[in-house]
């Protein structure tokens, strides 16, 4: 029997436990604040944006929507940031990716308060990701999403070979750090990846982070393997679809996330969840 990871399902339990933490600090007279960047016109940032200020607003979150034109330079973004680094009733800050070309992501994400870096994405972060320090810091929220869905399955991580497929700053690279925290194997493959299929056969844990629909077919995949599908692709239709075959996929493998309904919802529900942490943590 397969077991389907429902990520909209695991998202509610998640915000409901946010919500609870948000009306314990409003009894206190605390509300976490969240700023959202969105640089030029980018449809399905739109989309995503939209969706997260709903679910902030739901939970008692203050969020604020800041949209700026394309045509804004860098240091006038640059100058955005600082005001939010400075403005006491905003907790986390997201720079909506990607950016128009022109401006330097890096520089603006580098610009961030660490402590307000609700992405994840300040390098000081992701290097105390990547070393497993101790203490209180953010992650990238997908990644951190999907950990909380395999913790949900309640099965060993410790000492399991874990595949990522993907090397991106946003899913990829910290997933694996992520899952080589959490004591498993982990090796990590990308475009030049030799013989993927021979590798991702060995995950038992497969996390698949590509954006090229249905990469994964049951012939890549161990027998009982966990499958989690990142992929927001669109098949020849046009229906939002993921990286991995699903129906393909489905009876070899012990569980499995969708799409729609899997990884996404849970990286919005961790992005509240880590607002709420980094106003805590702020106390
Ligand atoms: N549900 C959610 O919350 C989120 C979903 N997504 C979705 O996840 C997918 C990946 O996003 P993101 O990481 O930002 O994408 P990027 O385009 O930044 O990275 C894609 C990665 O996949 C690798 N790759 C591409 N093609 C292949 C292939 N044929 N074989 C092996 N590896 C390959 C690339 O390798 P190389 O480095 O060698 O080029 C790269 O490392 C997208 O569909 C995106 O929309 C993203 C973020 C959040
Ligand atoms: N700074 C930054 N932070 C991000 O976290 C970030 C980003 N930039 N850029 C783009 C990616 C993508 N991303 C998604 C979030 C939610 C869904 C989501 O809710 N998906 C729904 C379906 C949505 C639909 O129907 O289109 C689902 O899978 O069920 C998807 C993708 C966050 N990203």
């Amino acid at each position: 029997m397969t077991t389907i990871i429902d990520g909209k399902q695991l998202a509610k339990q998640v915000n409901a436990a946010t919500k609870e933490r948000v009306t314990q600090l409003g009894q206190r007279g605390i509300v976490p604040g969240l700023a959202v960047i969105m640089v030029g016109e980018d449809p399905a940032s739109a989309i995503y944006v939209r969706n997260k200020h709903r679910k902030a607003t739901q939970l008692g979150i203050k969020s604020i929507v800041r949209e700026l034109p394309a045509t804004i330079t860098q240091a006038e973004l640059l100058a955005v940031v600082q005001d939010y680094n400075q403005d006491p009733s905003i907790h986390g800050i997201l720079v909506q990716s990607p950016l128009p070309t022109g401006l330097d992501e890096r520089g603006i994400v580098a610009a961030i308060d660490p402590a307000k870096d609700v992405d994840g994405f300040h390098p000081l972060n992701v290097g105390k990701t990547f070393a497993n320090l101790p203490g209180n810091y953010p992650v990238s929220c997908t990644p951190r999403g999907i950990m909380t869905m395999l913790r949900s399955l309640n099965v060993p991580l410790k000492g399991k070979h874990a595949v990522v497929v993907g090397r991106s700053m946003i899913v990829g690279r910290p997933m694996g750090a992520l899952l080589l925290n959490a004591d498993m194997s982990m090796t990590i493959t990308h475009q030049y990846s030799e013989r993927l299929s021979d590798i991702t056969k060995t995950a038992d844990v497969l996390v698949v982070a590509t954006g090229v629909a249905h990469l994964i077919k049951a012939a890549d995949v161990k027998p009982g393997a966990i499958v989690i599908d990142v992929g927001m692709d669109r098949d020849e239709d046009g229906k939002l679809t993921g990286d991995v075959d699903f129906d393909g996929v489905f009876a070899k493998v012990g569980a499995i996330s969708p799409v729609p309904g899997g990884v996404g919802p849970m990286t919005i529900a961790t992005l509240m969840q880590q607002t709420v942490d980094l106003c805590e943590w702020s106390e």
